[in-house]
């Protein structure tokens, strides 16, 4: 194994071809491994990194180095700015880059998936493989009794990905934390109990070495001397090769080497397996002729399988990055470490503390904690405005493929019934506060209505696709947006504990105060994301009639020998941050797919 060569690749045949060395794709490359009759290549764009910036938790979200450099289109409901679409470049995908938290969504968001069509794709399907994938520490003892950190280890098991909660952790996390636990929210422990209210979250730290853990150290390097495993790095794949006869199937990719533009083919007796993650599965396909005909058509390519779910049903989570300005801060502070008002010297001495014996504060990520409401308990007005949803003619805020594809439309109103019951429920969670232990108070729509488009650039196919989210084209997203931050600013003004600090709302400032002017305010400085990096859902598992790509045992409709396993088959996204899912999304796949 280890590193394989592009041009002794060239050519050769392998059971599995795995396109997108990532998250997804490192995992299920381990698992059909475990067989050492199965040879597997594992073809991945970016190459291996191990500089500091992948491994110190204190660089999580402020390391930008291994991003893909893709832009958004023009948003048309967000003032037609653009925005950066988020993806990781590395042996490792975006597990390498991403900001550690770890959480999963409630048991709700999964039985969606099932409700919507996939038998085993609850939460009951899903839950062993959560612990299957997992290893959890929790912080010294010291630390837990000081913040009553709450946990429930019995949710990991002894899986490749270690998570835990670092010991070191700032003294004004009391007060923060505390604030949330004294409104009128549930409080739950991480793990299986649902997580909904306030928690405490692992990051995706090794406790034994406080170094990050990706897929790639979690799930690669330690059986990178297989000698039925290859990875292929720094290699593009630019489409999938299909076998002739009655029936499509296929066969192959070509790719083309990044390091001298070599081209060539290799071949795969059994699958090609694609991982390529939220945004370039779906562009992969449409290069290879499997997507909507009219996109295709006008990027003159020839239409192998017209499926208009390739590149339809895009999701993320929108963040609104308010922030505090905060007095009598605690010493020390996050604050201190990152932002505008860095103290070196304490900043140097935090490095010089891990390199000497991994302590201090560059071993915590970025907080662990959060709070992931039901929308009643951000707003008072939630039946409301769940009323509108379903007085809404859907096809005036979706994108118009959804007025000439039926099975689009369908698809959607499956997906609207789904979320009109979670907007009511006490059982899903609409809007998510981090809680960290700064002023950084951000907030994020977790149900989204509003639906994305990708699409292949007419001109020059292979280049970047079109991404268009089209967050907010639906108003009752920006209805949520404005409940979220309406109940931010009463909590942080208002919640005894956090009066110590004199909070200041810097962005997007208190004088915004319906949803339109927080929203257009938001925009304006530049603290209104369409995606919070969590693209998905643009080839969704879901039956073809509803406008699915996949089927529950994620092949693709129409296509032999062709599956994919990465973050694009969501069909609707939970409320969670995107990795723990993705881990026990993959670590199920790899099973269906041995047992083919
Ligand atoms: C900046 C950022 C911050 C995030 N923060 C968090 C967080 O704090 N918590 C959390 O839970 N989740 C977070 N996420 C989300 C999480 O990391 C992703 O959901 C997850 O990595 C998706 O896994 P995947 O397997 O679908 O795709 P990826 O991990 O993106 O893997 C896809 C791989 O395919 C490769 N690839 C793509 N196209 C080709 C091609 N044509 N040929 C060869 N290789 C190709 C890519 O280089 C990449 O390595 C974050 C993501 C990002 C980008």
């Amino acid at each position: 194994a280890n590193d394989t060569l592009f041009s002794s690749t060239k050519g050769k045949t392998y059971d599995y071809i795995i396109v997108g060395g990532g998250l997804s794709g490192l995992v299920v490359a381990n698992r059909l491994t475990e067989d050492r009759n199965v040879s597997v290549l594992i073809i991945e764009n970016g190459v291996i990194d191990n500089r500091p910036s992948t491994k110190v938790p204190y660089y999580a979200n402020i390391n930008v180095d291994n991003y893909y450099p893709i832009t958004s289109a023009p948003e048309p409901f967000m003032h037609n700015k653009t925005w950066s679409v988020h993806v990781g470049n590395v042996v490792g995908g975006g597990s390498v880059i991403n900001g550690m938290q770890f959480d999963r969504g409630s048991d709700a968001d999964y039985d969606a998936w099932e409700q919507l069509g996939s038998p085993g794709w609850g939460f009951k399907g899903l839950a062993k493989y959560f612990k299957k994938s997992t290893h959890f520490d929790g912080p010294s003892e010291a630390t837990r009794k000081r913040l009553n950190i709450t946990y429930d280890a019995r949710a990991y098991g002894d899986g490749p990905l270690k998570v835990s909660i670092p010991s070191y952790q700032y003294e004004d996390y009391k007060d923060i934390m505390g604030s949330f636990l004294a409104e009128n929210i549930s409080h739950s422990q991480e793990g299986f109990a649902r997580p909904l209210g306030t928690f405490w979250t692992p990051n995706t730290i090794d406790n034994s070495t406080k170094e990050r853990c990706h897929a790639r150290v979690a799930y690669y390097d330690p059986v990178q001397q297989r000698s039925n495993l290859h990875l292929l790095t720094n290699t593009h794949v630019d489409e999938i090769i299909f076998t002739g006869g009655r029936r499509l199937g296929a066969s192959g990719v070509k790719m083309t080497s990044n390091t001298d533009s070599n081209t060539g083919s290799v071949y795969a007796a059994k699958e090609v397996i694609l991982a390529a993650g939220g945004v370039f599965t779906p562009h992969l396909l449409m290069l290879s002729g499997i997507g909507p005909k009219d996109v295709l058509a006008a990027a003159k390519i020839s239409v192998k399988k017209n499926l208009p779910a390739v590149g339809s049903n895009f999701q993320d989570h929108q963040a609104l990055y308010m922030r505090y300005n905060l007095s009598n801060q605690s010493i020390p502070n996050p604050d201190m470490l990152v932002g505008t008002a860095v103290d070196q010297s304490f900043n140097a001495t935090a490095a010089l503390l891990y390199a000497a014996n991994r302590t201090g504060p560059w071993t915590f990520g970025r907080g662990n904690a959060a709070a992931f409401l039901p929308f009643k308990q951000f707003s008072t007005n939630y039946a409301n405005i769940t009323a509108q949803i379903s007085a809404q003619n859907p096809l005036a805020y979706l994108p118009t493929r959804y007025a000439n594809n039926k099975a689009l439309l369908k698809g959607f109103l499956a997906q609207r019934t789904i979320l009109i019951e979670h907007y009511l429920s006490d059982n899903a969670a609409t809007g998510e506060y981090p809680i960290q232990p700064w002023g950084r108070a951000t907030t994020a729509v977790q149900k989204p209505l509003s639906r994305g488009t990708l699409v292949l650039n007419a001109t020059h196919p292979s280049a970047n696709p079109i991404v268009v989210r089209n967050a907010f084209q639906n108003p009752v997203d920006k209805m949520v947006l404005g409940e979220l931050v309406r109940w931010n600013r009463r909590h942080w003004t208002q919640q005894p504990l956090l009066q110590r600090f004199s909070p200041v709302e810097t962005v997007p400032g208190a004088q915004y105060q319906t949803d339109e002017e927080i929203f257009d305010a938001s925009i304006t400085a530049g603290v209104l994301d369409p995606t919070y990096a969590h693209s998905s859902g643009a080839c969704a598992l879901m039956p073809e009639e509803l406008g699915g790509c996949v089927d529950p045992t994620l092949r693709v409709y129409g296509v032999q020998n062709l599956r994919i396993v990465d973050a694009s088959i969501l069909p609707m996204i939970p409320a969670a941050h995107l990795q723990a899912t993705m881990y026990a999304v993959a670590e199920k796949a790899a099973d269906i797919i041995k047992a083919r």
